[in-house]
């Protein structure tokens, strides 16, 4: 495949209600959407950057940067080249995965449609729907937050995942435990909120049999958390730790995690994260698929991939309406606490243009 070029589209979605995590809270979600443009096929990809460098380092302007000024030119300069290609490709460049997994993304996407493939088909997925769970926000009183967690529950979410920060855990833990009872599926996230010598106040979730601790310490605190793990008895989970296989299994080899949250975004791609997820399940670690409240594009996209056999927790692949009342490709609905695995061609969706338009505050074509 030869590249034509890349058009870098900047969208901005109001969300349908605040999302507050330990890191900040959310009103609107900026998201860059690249077009990758071949004699072949035009494929899709989506930069999962925050507008901010909070949730990690990158952020959506230095991803627009350093697509601009160096990814997309070195696939230019390289000629004729497939997806597989894509990531050693970049690799002279370091880090930015957020950024190169977007570009890896649009060129699979685009020689997948001309091949006639559909991504799940490609990565190797066993399932045609997968079991969602939803991630609930911080919120300002117990009660609101009980009552959220009753409206996701009705809607069929699979598992409820409560955002936790000091000061917002243990509490509200109990209040859904109490209400909800100890059937439903719950885990927690704190976005390395904690330190060290938080373990013993962590401990005080152990009662709760949560299904996992989602990145409670600092993400470069990997013996931190092989330390949380010995003196907690909720799995550890990671997610901004785990950026590539090596990480992953560092910190499998430490005792760092007994689950991961895989982010394609976060990690590089969908090819790599295929690795993580092999190297996951040769390990026995549990993996589910994390979210990054992506549009219908990067929702599409991780639905083939937490499609695979090794992702045997609910991820957090929301419905549409979770987020935005209105999305860029046709809505993903909640079917019986599942969503349906695109079979198309690539991503197996298209975003629609008049939605596209309403939302896109910036085009920029990049030709190489
Ligand atoms: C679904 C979920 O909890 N996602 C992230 C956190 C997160 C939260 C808010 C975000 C807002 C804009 C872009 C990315 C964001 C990611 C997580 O698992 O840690
Ligand atoms: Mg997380």
């Amino acid at each position: 495949m030869k590249l034509t070029g890349v058009e870098l589209r900047t969208v901005e979605l109001p969300l349908v209600a605040p999302f507050r995590t330990s890191f900040g809270t959310q009103t609107v979600r900026e998201a860059l959407l690249l077009r990758a443009v071949t004699p072949e096929a035009e494929g899709w990809g989506e930069c999962v950057a925050m507008a901010e460098p909070l949730y990690s380092s990158e952020y959506l302007e230095g991803c627009a940067d350093v697509l601009r000024r160096y990814l997309i030119p070195a696939l230019g300069r390289a000629g004729t080249f497939d997806a597989n290609a894509v990531a050693p490709l970049l690799a002279p460049f370091r880090g930015h995965r957020m950024a190169k997994a977007a570009l890896e993304t649009a060129v699979l996407d685009a020689e997948l449609r001309a091949r006639g493939v559909s991504l799940a088909r490609e990565l190797g997925a066993v399932h045609d729907r997968v079991p969602c769970g939803v991630s609930v926000g911080i919120m300002d009183s117990i009660p609101a937050l009980v009552d959220a967690v009753a409206g996701y529950l009705e809607t069929g979410y699979v598992r409820i995942k409560l955002k936790i920060e000091p000061g917002w855990d243990v509490e509200p833990v109990r209040a859904v435990r109490e209400r909800f009872g100890d059937d439903v599926l719950l885990q927690v996230d704190a976005n390395t909120a904690y330190r060290r010598g938080d373990a013993r106040h962590l401990a005080k979730l152990d009662p709760f049999d949560l299904l996992l601790i989602e990145q409670p310490l600092d993400e470069e605190d990997i013996i931190g958390h092989a330390q949380l793990a010995q003196a907690i008895s909720t799995p550890v989970c990671l997610d901004e730790s785990i950026v590539s296989a090596r990480s992953a299994a560092d910190a499998i080899a430490l005792g760092a995690c007994a689950i991961v949250n895989i982010k394609p975004g976060r990690v590089g791609g969908y090819l790599e994260s295929r690795r993580i997820h092999d190297l996951c399940v040769a390990h026995d670690i549990p993996v589910w698929c994390g979210g990054m409240l992506e549009t219908g594009i990067g929702r599409a996209a991780n639905l083939a991939l937490a499609a695979l056999p090794g992702f045997t927790l609910p991820g957090d692949t929301s419905a549409s309406d979770r987020y935005y009342a209105t999305d860029v490709t046709e809505p993903f609905r909640l079917d019986d606490g599942h969503l349906p695995v695109p079979t198309g061609p690539g991503l197996g969706v298209d975003p629609v243009p008049d939605a596209l338009n309403a939302v896109t505050t910036r085009t920029e074509w990049i030709a190489v």
